[in-house]
């Protein structure tokens, strides 16, 4: 099964405009395991996106290294001693992790299917087996009856749902999810949270999800974790059930009103308002 790994990693950006250099991540170690869902969460400026860019390869540590393939990382031995083959180390964007952002990046003169299948297109993919798989995950996101819809005419959350159809169309062992709902009102985002944790459950993805919104973060974690800035790192990590309970009993309202959903939306939102009074906030 695979998982990926982040080994002793920081990130310092060239300061802008001739200002002093940024040190966006310290010593960062950390695992996702098979089959998580990962929720970062924290205040502005602490390295989120940093961190999700890094796993999708779109930059590369300052120090350290990620890995994402079957073996586990021993501390102390050398990666080939761990059976780790150099193709695992992250050292660009991968077919192998697909990335979804708040803005959706779609191609407005292209209808709903050829958006999803669009990378496929590019690969070189036959179009029988393009529409085949497009066609799979569109249904996956509810969209099965609107492939032909020009994307400027979808609703923001839909929209969204073609954008998180065409990341899944390569099949990736992740996926990584920035602010992904952020854009959307109140009932759509209620609506594709309850979605991404059906694509969830059905594909047994990694997920690594941002967001700034406490109770999503709770509601759709099955680990989250708490960063803090200047420098960024991770202080906080907590293991939960919430998405379990909503994909028992489908009622997200009765989950997010258990005692113990309350509780510990006060207790994260303790820490981060900690770190915003500490000057965390940008
Ligand atoms: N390309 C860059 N050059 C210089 N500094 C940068 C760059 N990108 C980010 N930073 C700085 O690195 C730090 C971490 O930024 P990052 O965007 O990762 O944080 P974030 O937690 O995702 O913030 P937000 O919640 O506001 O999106 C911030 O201080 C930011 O100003």
């Amino acid at each position: 099964m695979n998982r990926l790994q982040i080994n002793d990693v920081s990130v310092i950006y060239p300061g802008m405009n001739g200002g002093e250099p940024v040190r966006a991540l310290s010593d960062i170690n950390f695992t996702i395991e098979p089959g998580e869902f990962v929720v970062a969460l924290g205040a502005s400026g602490c390295g989120k996106t940093t961190l999700l860019s890094l796993m999708a390869g779109f930059i590369q540590p300052s120090a350290g290294y990620l890995t994402l393939g079957e073996h586990d990382n021993v501390e102390g031995l050398p990666r080939v001693a761990c059976g780790m083959d150099l193709n695992d180390q992250i050292t660009g964007p991968g077919q192998d992790r697909g990335v979804v952002f708040q803005k959706h990046a779609l191609l407005p003169w292209l209808n709903v299917v050829e958006n999803t299948e669009f990378g496929l297109k590019l690969q070189g993919v036959s179009k029988a087996e393009r529409h085949e798989r497009a066609a799979h995950f569109l249904k996956l996101v509810g969209l099965e009856d609107f492939h032909q819809h020009p994307v400027y005419q979808l609703s923001g959350g839909m929209q969204q749902r073609v954008g998180i159809a065409r990341a899944l169309t390569n099949d990736p062992k992740m996926l990584l999810l920035d602010e992904p709902l952020g854009a959307l009102d109140a009932l759509t985002r209620e609506v594709l949270q309850e979605l991404l944790l059906d694509v969830w459950k059905e594909t047994q993805k990694m997920m690594f999800f941002i967001t700034h919104s406490v109770e999503e973060a709770l509601f759709m974690a099955s680990r989250l974790i708490i960063m803090s800035p200047r420098p960024g790192r991770i202080t906080h990590e907590f293991k939960l059930d919430f998405n379990e309970k909503f994909l028992e009993c489908r009622d997200a309202r009765k989950v997010k009103s258990l005692p113990e959903f309350i509780e510990m939306r006060e207790k994260v939102l303790a820490i981060i308002h900690g770190d915003e009074q500490e000057g965390g906030m940008h």
